[in-house]
């Protein structure tokens, strides 16, 4: 999905031609309310967030735009913002950006002056009517930027046997249960016997079932993957094993074939099986079984060939005991088990995985080379990372983006990892102490490092209700980090 920050060129040549012709400052948000692109004051609040409560926040909320004045007055669209004191902006026009009708920015134009303000509030229809041609324009930007992706997607889809890069030295690991991992799958990489991949989502079981397919003598071949949770019950056979021409209302006439066909000679790839139907759990075992596949509405058997590598994050012992996973199928596919570890038990390769996206993104984001702050990185290492990998990465992209130097540090960090409720995630091992301990260094960490808050000791101590000196203890105590 095309985000706002995706045509930061085009926005901030466009920022700064309209301040000038407009003589107003002008500032752009995306979708969660970041400051990606502001001319005069706004320049030093470039990647900072707007106040929760704020005009802009409201718009990207309601997706309506808006004109304030008075900020003070008891029915203006700032009463909820904490800063409308302090607010040195004297009248402001916000606009939502949207895309396909949800709001994905907002472009403001602010007057600092009181000349500004006359000038705003006398020309305000004429504003709003140009800022509604301005975000029609990148709304069609962001369409387009993602009609050409997605282009450029199918076309490699459709290229046959196109080589994917993904071998078992791309798997990034040193911890001893990876290599371990790798080893295995080399060892069984050109068998035709079934492996079933378990993890947590996001640990990288579809990187790892590439692998084996491209280190296979099955590489020439497509690698077929079928997200089993994704596809609604009804059509997921279909989806599967393919149908014949008039095997349900809607289907196409000749039919279509299946992804055991399309994979002939290849992999298939079940991702999810555990969230398989028991009826189509039943299909599939008699497809392992006899190798062969009778399309949705037909009578004739297909022979098929292609190697089977399953995946679950689901615990399916547990699963066949309530009976909602079929034991005999279960024995099919755990021919060769293979199991990845959750990010937070293998922290040693957290630091490699950092370095990695780090490159990565810098590289697609046009960046200049960057580092992450020794302090950031600890903390990251020890962070536990629910969504494991792909959390990881998500996260590094959004420091990419966010950051103003190149040190990625603290200030970049997204608010949601901070907003981890219970930080040691029910991890073994750690008495109530110490649990309270994280507990509440969490806490006081998010205050400190919350753009609201702005480090304002006062204000965090009366919103905790607690004395300054505790704070200043405590602040001692837990060694935070302040921004
Ligand atoms: N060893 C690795 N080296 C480099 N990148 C990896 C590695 N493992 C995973 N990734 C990256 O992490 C992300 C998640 O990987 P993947 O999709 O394989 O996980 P998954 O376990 O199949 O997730 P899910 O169960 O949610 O489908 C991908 O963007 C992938 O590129």
């Amino acid at each position: 999905m095309a985000r706002i920050s995706y045509i930061q060129e085009f926005i901030d040549a466009c920022v700064n031609d309209i301040a000038e012709m407009l003589g107003q400052d002008v500032t752009i948000l995306d979708e969660n309310g970041i400051r990606i692109s502001g001319t005069g004051y706004f320049n030093d609040l470039i990647g900072k967030p707007v106040p929760e409560g704020s005009f802009f926040k409201k718009i990207l909320q309601t997706g309506k735009p808006g004109l304030v004045y008075d900020m003070k007055k008891s029915d203006s669209q700032c009463i909820s913002c904490k800063f409308r004191t302090q607010c040195r902006e004297l009248a402001t026009i916000g606009f939502p950006i949207l895309k396909r009708n949800k709001p994905v920015g907002v472009i403001g134009v602010v007057s600092f002056s009181a000349k500004q303000k006359k000038r705003m509030i006398d020309d305000h229809e004429k504003l709003i009517r140009f800022l509604s041609h301005l975000s029609t324009l990148l709304e069609n930007k962001l369409i387009l930027l993602e009609l050409t992706k997605h282009a450029e997607c199918e076309m490699k889809e459709n290229i046959p046997h196109q080589p994917d890069k993904i071998l078992f030295s791309s798997i990034i690991g040193y911890h001893s249960s990876l290599k371990d991992v790798v080893h295995k799958a080399q060892r069984v990489a050109n068998s035709i016997s079934t492996v079933l991949i378990r993890g947590e989502s996001g640990t990288g079981k579809k990187v790892l079932a590439k692998a084996i397919h491209n280190e296979s003598k099955r590489s020439k071949f497509p690698f077929v993957a079928v997200n089993c949770a994704a596809i609604p019950e009804n059509l997921l056979e279909s989806e599967l094993f393919g149908y014949e021409s008039g095997a349900f209302t809607g289907a196409k006439r000749g039919g279509n074939i299946g992804k055991f066909e399309l994979a002939h000679k290849g992999t298939i790839f079940l991702d999810e099986i555990g969230d398989m139907s028991p009826l189509l759990q039943a299909k599939l075992l008699r497809v392992l079984q006899e190798r062969t596949i009778n399309r949705v509405g037909g009578n004739r058997s297909i022979s098929i060939d292609c190697r089977v590598i399953a995946a679950t994050n689901r615990n399916l012992e547990e699963m066949m005991k309530e009976g909602t996973f079929r034991e005999d199928l279960y024995y099919r596919i755990n021919v060769i088990p293979l199991t990845l570890k959750p990010l937070k038990e293998r922290r040693e390769d957290i630091g490699n995985f950092i370095e990695l996206f780090i490159r990565k993104f810098c590289n697609e984001l046009n960046k200049r080379p960057m580092r992450v702050d020794p302090e950031l990185k600890n903390w990251l290492i020890q962070y536990n990372w629910p969504g494991n990998i792909r959390q990881l990465e998500n996260a590094i992209e959004y420091m990419v983006n966010m950051a103003e130097t190149e040190v990625i540090g603290f200030s970049d960090i997204p608010d949601y990892l901070l907003n981890q409720e219970d930080p040691m995630n029910n991890q073994r091992g750690f008495s109530l102490e110490e649990r309270i301990f994280e507990y509440e260094k969490n806490i006081l960490q998010r205050y400190f490092l919350n753009e609201e808050y702005r480090n304002n000791k006062v204000l965090i101590a009366s919103e905790l209700q607690i004395s300054l000196a505790t704070l200043y203890r405590k602040l001692e105590k837990y060694k935070l980090v302040t921004k």
